[in-house]
């Protein structure tokens, strides 16, 4: 980039940035030498299960909203319209049925890793199987994450790129390791705070610019940049209202549903009500935060429609592009660039310093606890900070990885989610809702449903056909004047793409459709292994880990209907949280805590939904969590 067009900070601005980082690590810190000093695992990797709901939704918002979604979705809508928008329409299933099926069922059973449930549920094979695929799908996300912002930031104002990547890498590898998961839940808190305010400056600044809200408005009107609804049912078209709204729901389940980062958070709530609770108060604020997102990619268009800064800024992607308007705009206003950057870094931060502790669980819980289960608590909680660390270090390596591809952030993100968040999400819904699958169904079903998603991503990255990209016109020609601009609608609309055939169109799958695919090939491969290979009995499946799905949604079918179509039924509520007690053979292994006098964790306080709750309909929903029928024959 011509350094005559390179941006400049100003002391404010590196004071701001400063400010950041220091006001994360005071927050590490405190929590490192308040409370328990993080001496036990439940305090380092549980929080000891005691945050309230309002941190708690923060961070959870937090975790999945990185640098990724600041620049990258004001990029998208700004080159391609506000069809993106539309994925708010997926949030609403995709929080409720985590609130109503997700949360009960992996609170109750007390864990600490999601993961722990396809063990409760399957077998020890299908939770390693689980729990790899976690890591893979984590460890390449946070390089990306990484390395978003620190591109950016090098590509507009000349900033040392890899003196970013290490600053924020390690210092958040410091808080995170220091301060347990207490420490990433407030700074996520902080963060995200610092976030709303820093495209809040932006979009203000930016309408003012533009001579104020209606100018914005016909500006972008006139750019045909308002998508309307995309009803098209084409699945390989990028973005259509089905693709967002019912795709995305698919990718919000395995997000919010059975992410560990996200069921850690739950898990590390006070009580399962401040679970749900705080999945509730997720909605408003992603909503607020996709909102922001797309008002900055508008106002951003109405302030710089027809100026085309390729030359400046090189053939680098839009995101760069982002940020440097963004900087040209804040010019002059010291501390608001500063802000931005700021901004722009929390966000970063709260999804890299999640991925660490989540990562850090995992590899504690999964792969290690269970092989030393004499392991003192001490040595335990020493190790997780050692893996904390280990795995900051990884994401720097993973920084570079990402250096090396070249395509939309956002996009990427969206990839990794769907390719590999998908298959875990179909593993969860096999266990929690087929009770006749069986551990070998549950592998062969995740193994085809990764190796479908892979052949799908991977081909569509070599072949560059990931949904059929709409044109994207310059919009100098359509603002020159208003003729034009039904004029130039009209031979867009006439332009018709060739359509890709064979294996191509296979690859041209919308990325947003890859969850929902992935899923339902690992249910569907699952069933038809477990039968073929001898389905499990309701009876010999852990009671607490499924879900009567197809029993509530054919609750009108006669029951034998339903014994035909293998649903569980969710019949004799009161009775049913009391089965929930681990079969002998999964006990004191070092996966599931002790109860005191063989106490059955249905038992435990935080368990027993309190009596003078407002919503009984509520206290019903939790009773039929099992949705088991009752057996006779065991012990009460
Ligand atoms: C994950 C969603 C879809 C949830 O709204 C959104 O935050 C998003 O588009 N994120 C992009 C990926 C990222 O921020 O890393
Ligand atoms: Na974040």
């Amino acid at each position: 980039m011509d350094p005559s067009n390179q941006k400049h900070f100003t002391v404010v601005d590196y004071v701001i940035f400063g400010l950041l980082l220091a006001a994360s690590m005071a927050i590490g810190l405190y929590h490192a030498f308040s409370g328990g000093r993080q001496r036990t695992t439940q305090e380092f990797l549980m929080a000891d299960r005691s945050m309230g709901c309002l941190p708690v939704s923060l961070s959870l918002i937090a975790s999945f909203q990185s640098a990724v979604a600041i620049i990258g979705v004001p990029a998208e809508i700004y080159t391609h319209g506000t069809q993106y928008w539309f994925i708010g329409c997926a949030y609403v299933l995709g929080l409720l049925i985590p609130a109503h099926v997700f949360i009960p069922v992996l609170y109750r059973l007390r864990l600490s890793s999601a993961y722990q449930y396809l063990e409760l549920r399957f077998s020890k094979a299908v939770r390693i199987c689980g729990t790899l695929t976690f890591i893979f799908q984590t460890v390449i996300y946070m390089g990306v994450c990484v390395y978003t912002p620190a591109f950016a930031l090098n590509a507009v104002t000349g900033f040392e790129l890899w003196g970013a990547v290490l600053a924020t890498g390690l210092v958040c590898t410091l808080y995170t390791a220091m301060g347990g998961l207490k420490a990433v839940i407030w700074t996520d808190v902080f963060q995200t705070v610092v976030m709303f305010a820093g495209q809040l400056a932006v979009i203000v600044v930016g309408v003012l610019q533009s001579g104020g809200v209606s100018e914005v408005w016909r500006k972008v009107w006139e750019g045909n940049r308002i998508s309307g609804l995309d009803l098209n049912p084409d699945p390989t078209e990028r973005h259509t209202f089905w693709t967002l709204g019912v795709g995305g729901i698919f990718l919000m389940l395995s997000l919010y549903g059975v992410n560990q980062s996200q069921v850690q958070r739950y898990l590390s709530a006070r009580t399962e009500k401040e679970a749900v609770r705080s999945c509730y108060m997720v909605f408003p604020s992603l909503q607020l935060a996709l909102s922001l997102s797309c008002v900055m990619g508008l106002v951003m268009f109405a302030r710089y429609c027809g100026e085309d800064h390729t030359d400046k800024l090189g053939p680098s992607s839009h995101d760069a592009m982002v940020l440097y308007f963004v900087m040209d705009m804040l010019q002059g206003l010291p501390g608001l660039p500063g802000l931005f950057v700021a901004c722009l870094f929390s966000a970063a931060l709260s999804t890299i310093s999640s991925s660490f502790n989540s990562l850090a669980t995992v590899t504690m819980e999964d792969l290690i606890k269970p092989h030393f289960p004499a392991m003192t608590e001490a040595k335990a909680t020493l190790l997780s900070k050692a893996l904390a660390m280990f795995y900051g270090l990884l994401c720097l390596a993973m920084a570079y990885v990402t250096h090396l591809m070249g395509e939309s952030v956002l996009q990427v993100a969206l990839k990794i989610f769907g390719m590999v968040g998908g298959p875990v999400l179909g593993l969860f819904c096999l266990g929690m809702f087929f009770p006749s699958a069986n551990s070998t169904g549950a592998v062969a079903g995740l193994g085809a449903g990764l190796a479908l998603s892979f052949w799908v991503g991977i081909g569509s990255i070599v072949t560059r056909s990931s949904g059929t990209r709409p044109l994207s016109p310059t919009c100098r020609a359509i603002l020159l004047s208003d003729n034009t601009t039904t004029a130039m609608q009209t031979a867009l609309s006439n332009v018709t793409l060739s359509r890709p055939s064979g294996l191509k169109r296979f690859y041209s799958l919308s990325y947003m459709w890859y969850s929902a695919f992935s899923c339902f090939s690992v249910i569907l491969t699952g069933l038809i292994i477990s039968f073929i290979t001898g389905p499990l009995k309701e009876e010999d499946v852990t009671p607490g880990t499924t879900y009567a799905l197809f029993g509530k949604l054919f609750r009108f079918l006669p029951e034998h209907i339903k014994k035909q179509l293998c649903c569980v039924t969710p019949t004799e509520q009161t009775a049913s949280l009391q089965q929930i007690q681990l079969p002998p053979h999964k006990e004191g292994n070092g996966l599931v805590p002790q109860y005191e006098d063989g106490q059955s964790p249905v038992e435990t306080d935080a368990f027993l939904p309190e009596t003078n709750t407002p919503s009984v309909e509520f206290e019903t929903a939790l009773l039929q969590l099992s949705g088991r029928t009752c057996h006779e024959e065991m012990p009460h």
